[in-house]
């Protein structure tokens, strides 16, 4: 699915208003029943509403809205807020049916009008929506704080008021905070974005059937993988296939005391339906590894002996792996920062000619000596979290600063970067962004980008395209995370369960 911008937004109306053709009073009505239809199934019809509606579409949803529902039976207090001279078209047309049917139309025009809202009151934020232009002030600004204070359940329509739909609002912008956001079609860049997270809510799409052609033509870097685009990703096995058609995945994970990354990205790479495994840990590992993971070979680097106390610390290498023999390798999970690792790393970029997987402690080494990243395979994916992202480029001022320097870094090293969080964001080689819509709270625990490690690991061994493999790989880790919330709730998740959850279908 894609994430259009503001003026594509807009034009995105016109183009259905035109085309469908509808008018544009019609399209406003039919958004507004979408609401409500959604309104009814969650609140019942003795709910105390307060609609709060700017001079704009965004308050001609809002009283359009109030209709439906008073319709329908509902106790709705309406609070026009008036804030300028002017107001849109369609909301005249909708003020003025709606004041036919109702003596319950309020105005703001200072903090004296503004209402009390109570507990159990359900409040709806039709002020401002995509057409905020600049922040908030004045009266608007002073509801908008009187709405936030409230102890009420609060909804917005399309946008939080105050919240802007695709540039950074300032840190002292004034903005309602929903319990729910409502949006229109598409999905919003802004709710894509950690720092938005208190202007956005519990945000869902209503679908308001706006033109298809013409999102399906307009241009964005932006995307929001939806479940059926992750599933046409997925590769169908053959009946005839054997462990050699999907790949000898190599794994170079895991120090002394860090062991366990390498048996999660083990597990999850055997769970995600790689033909062969061989994993590379220190001699240490070896026989951690081969009893937890009988599935996998094991090859223990000599190096180290940990029993004598005169090994080295990290993951040197094994001298007897040649890299040309797997489909692809992945690297990071638990291998630690001492020279040898480095010397490791180093030493290995440059004899690679196939995409890999780049992760943890690798992502940081690299940032320490980041002459070599130019020696990275063209396609590799690298999973950083923020702040690995951070030590491999620069801090960012803002979320969308952040989007820029990560889709400058994957078209510059020509790589896939997963930037992990809440909405994964995978940027490709080509610059486009898509955000990943699965995966919740209960994945913020130690291990499970081990396993993420593993799973994109097998999908590469497996031949996926590297950027497939990587918006089908955060989907699917999450979409197990989600498996295991349902099943007992988010806190309490461990990497392990993540891995159990795995599912290919
Ligand atoms: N155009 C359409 O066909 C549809 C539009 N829809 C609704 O229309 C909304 C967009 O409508 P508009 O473009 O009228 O935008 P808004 O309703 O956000 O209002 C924009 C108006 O407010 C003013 N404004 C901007 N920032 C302000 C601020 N900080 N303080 C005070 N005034 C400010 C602008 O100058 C403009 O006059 C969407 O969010 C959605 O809710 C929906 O009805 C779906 C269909
Ligand atoms: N709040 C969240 N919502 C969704 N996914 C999350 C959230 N927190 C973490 N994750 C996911 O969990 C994984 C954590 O990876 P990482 O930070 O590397 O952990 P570790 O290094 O302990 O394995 C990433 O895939 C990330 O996207
Ligand atoms: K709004």
């Amino acid at each position: 699915m894609k994430i259009l911008n503001v003026d594509q937004i807009r034009s995105l109306d016109q183009s259905t208003i035109q085309h469908e053709p509808i008018a544009p009073i019609n399209l406003m009505e039919r958004a507004a029943l979408t609401f409500v239809d959604w309104f009814v199934d969650h609140f019942p019809s003795t709910t105390k509403t307060k609609i709060f509606c700017g001079l704009g579409n965004n308050g001609g949803d809002g009283l359009a809205i109030a209709r439906l529902l008073l319709e329908r039976e509902y106790p709705v207090d309406i609070f026009v807020v008036r804030y300028a001279p002017r107001e849109s078209d369609d909301f005249m047309h909708n003020h003025r049916r709606l004041k036919l049917v109702t003596e319950r139309v309020h105005y703001i025009e200072s903090t004296t009008d503004i209402p009390a809202i109570r507990h159990h009151d359900v409040v709806i934020d039709a002020i401002l929506g995509s057409g905020l232009s600049r922040p908030t002030e004045g009266i608007v600004s002073d509801t908008i704080k009187a709405i936030n204070r409230a102890p009420a359940t609060v909804i917005s329509v399309d946008i939080a008021s105050g919240l802007y739909t695709d540039q950074p609002n300032s840190p002292t912008d004034v903005i309602i905070e929903p319990d729910y956001t409502l949006s229109f079609q598409l999905p919003k860049l802004a709710f894509m974005l950690p720092k938005n997270e208190p202007y956005v809510g519990d945000w869902q799409l209503l679908d308001i059937r706006l033109h298809k052609r013409f999102i399906d033509l307009a241009p964005t870097p932006y995307y929001f993988t939806q479940p059926d685009e992750a599933r046409l990703l997925l590769h169908k096995r053959k009946r005839f296939s054997n462990k050699g058609t999907f790949g000898h995945a190599l794994l170079l994970v895991g120090s002394y005391g860090k062991i366990g990354a390498a048996v999660l990205a083990a597990r999850a790479c055997l769970r995600s339906g790689v033909g062969l495994l061989t994993v590379q840990v220190p001699q240490c590992g070896y026989t951690i590894l081969q009893t937890s993971v009988p599935e996998a070979m094991c090859s223990p680097d000599r190096h180290q002996n940990v029993l004598t106390g005169t090994a080295p610390a990290g993951h040197p290498g094994n001298e007897s792996i040649d890299p040309s023999d797997y489909s692809t390798i992945g690297i990071g999970p638990g291998i630690g920062k001492a020279p040898e690792t480095l010397a490791m790393l180093k030493g290995l970029l440059p004899t690679l000619k196939k995409p890999i997987v780049v992760d943890a402690d690798a992502l940081n080494l690299l940032a320490e000596n980041r002459e070599a990243l130019a020696n990275l395979p063209k396609n590799s994916i690298l999973t950083p979290h923020p702040k690995e992202f951070e030590r491999l480029t620069k801090k960012w001022n803002d979320d969308y600063e952040k989007l820029t320097i990560l889709r400058d870094f994957a078209k510059k090293y020509q790589v896939v970067v997963i930037l992990k969080g809440a909405h994964s964001a995978v940027a490709t080689p080509g610059g486009d962004i898509h955000f990943n819509s699965t995966g919740n709270p209960g994945l913020s625990t130690g291990g499970t980008g081990d396993v993420l490690t593993g799973i994109l690991t097998a999908l590469l061994a497996q031949g996926y395209d590297p950027v497939e493999a990587a918006v089908l790989g955060v989907f699917s880790h999450g979409l197990a995370g989600d498996r295991v919330a349902q099943q007992r709730g988010p806190i309490g998740m461990t990497a392990s369960d993540v891995i159990d959850a795995l599912r290919w279908e």
